[in-house]
């Protein structure tokens, strides 16, 4: 590796041999040409030996002692194969969402909407799904930017008695969008646009999440997590098309959608979490990524499963993927409810399988990720099935 270029030994760690076999070569091959792009000397050996290691690694245990079969809601159907928690903390818990309730007062939230963050536990969240830091300034990128995706959510896209509706939907999301990723100086138009961004509290709280990530984070994962977001209103405004019209999607088209409005965005986040970075390329790395799209939905399958009642209840029903596939199937919620509870449990299953190939990639960074995906699946589940936002 000597005559071996700056950005190569950059990434070298990645490329050293830990293993041996030949079996998924695929994935070895596509990880070399990640690496390639960066190190033209890390190729075809460095590719066999990944693949080696990552052989070795598909003959794992069957039960993997990280995941558990656990009961949910009132406990009448079938149970979710999840994550188990890695920490509560409370005392921690309440320091963060101390701060963060802090944080919302000055973002200009106000009396109810306040009690109602609170209530929410967007502190608790962050504190159950990135167990691998204590620091509560690190938990506060999450806490914020969770609270004001979810504020978002409801003032603007969901909840038609807090004021959401299909066609003012498309125009917020859009100033949404200058909030957390601002525009150039545009002369005697800035001065609108900047009034407009500081009189609404939910893009003040997007505005000052992305900068508070943005103290912490590199560039990469600040705008990982805004492109994540802004295909997330892409879905967003899917949903208001079709609450509009009143034509609601077969359950797989409606799935397709929820696959970029999911948890997948508050993972985006992990890393920078973490105190740590996985690096674009890698984080992009087409199975990297497929792993972090199979926890972020199974998530939200958990989300959607516990909030079918509240979805339901709404004026304009919100989609959601237990209705859908009953529409669809012109079966029960109990029936939907199971055929929902196996897709997430597939989802979770072929992410574990994933992660336990990926291990055999040579890149600590991507190994404590992988991990934290999987915590947040643990602790978005607790979250969600403790929460009296989802108890009917
Ligand atoms: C990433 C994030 C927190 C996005 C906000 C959108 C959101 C609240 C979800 C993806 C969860 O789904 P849903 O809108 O159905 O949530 P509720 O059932 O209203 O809690």
């Amino acid at each position: 590796m000597t005559d071996t270029a700056p950005a190569a030994q950059a990434t070298a760690d990645w490329t050293t041999p830990t293993g041996l076999g030949t079996s998924a070569a695929r994935i070895a091959a596509r990880f070399a040409q990640v690496l390639t792009a960066a190190a033209p000397a890390a190729t075809d050996a460095a590719a066999a030996d990944t693949a080696a290691a990552i052989a070795a690694s598909a003959d794992a245990p069957v039960h993997d002692p990280a995941y558990a079969l656990r009961p949910w809601g009132d406990g009448s159907a079938s149970p979710l194969y999840v994550p188990v928690v890695e920490r509560t903390d409370d005392a921690l818990v309440e320091v963060v969402e101390d701060l963060l309730v802090g944080w919302a007062r000055d973002c200009g939230f106000r009396g109810g909407e306040l009690d109602q963050l609170r209530g929410a536990g967007f502190g608790r969240l962050a504190v159950l799904t990135h167990t691998d830091t204590d620091d509560p300034e690190h938990l506060l990128i999450a806490a914020k930017l969770n609270a004001a995706w979810w504020a978002a959510d409801d003032l603007y896209a969901d909840d038609s008695g807090m004021g959401a509706t299909p066609t003012a939907l498309p125009p917020k999301l859009a100033l949404a969008m200058a909030a957390m990723d601002p525009v150039p100086d545009v002369g005697e138009f800035t001065a609108p646009l900047e009034e407009a961004l500081r009189s609404d509290p939910v893009l003040v709280a997007l505005r000052s999440g992305v900068e508070h990530l943005t103290r912490y984070g590199t560039p990469a994962q600040v705008q990982r997590a805004c492109y994540s977001t802004f295909a997330m209103f892409v879905s967003w405004n899917t949903y208001g098309a079709w609450r509009y019209t009143g034509e609601y999607p077969p359950a797989w088209e409606y799935l397709a959608a929820r696959q970029h409005d999911s948890f997948y965005t508050s993972m985006t986040l992990v890393d920078a979490v973490g105190g740590y970075e996985v690096p674009a390329n890698l984080y992009y790395e087409p199975r990297v990524r497929r792993a972090a799209i199979q926890a972020g939905t199974a998530s939200v399958v958990v989300n959607d499963l516990l909030s079918v009642a509240k979805d339901a209840a709404d004026e304009t029903p919100v989609c959601n993927m237990v209705l859908q596939i009953a529409a669809d199937r012109q079966c029960s919620v109990r029936e939907a409810t199971e055929v929902t509870v196996e897709l997430h449990n597939r989802l979770v299953r072929d992410f574990e399988a994933g992660h336990r190939e990926l291990s055999a990639l040579p890149s600590p960074e991507l190994h404590r990720f992988l991990r934290g995906l999987r915590a947040w699946m643990g602790g978005g589940f607790e979250w969600h099935n403790t929460n009296p936002r989802y108890r009917t």
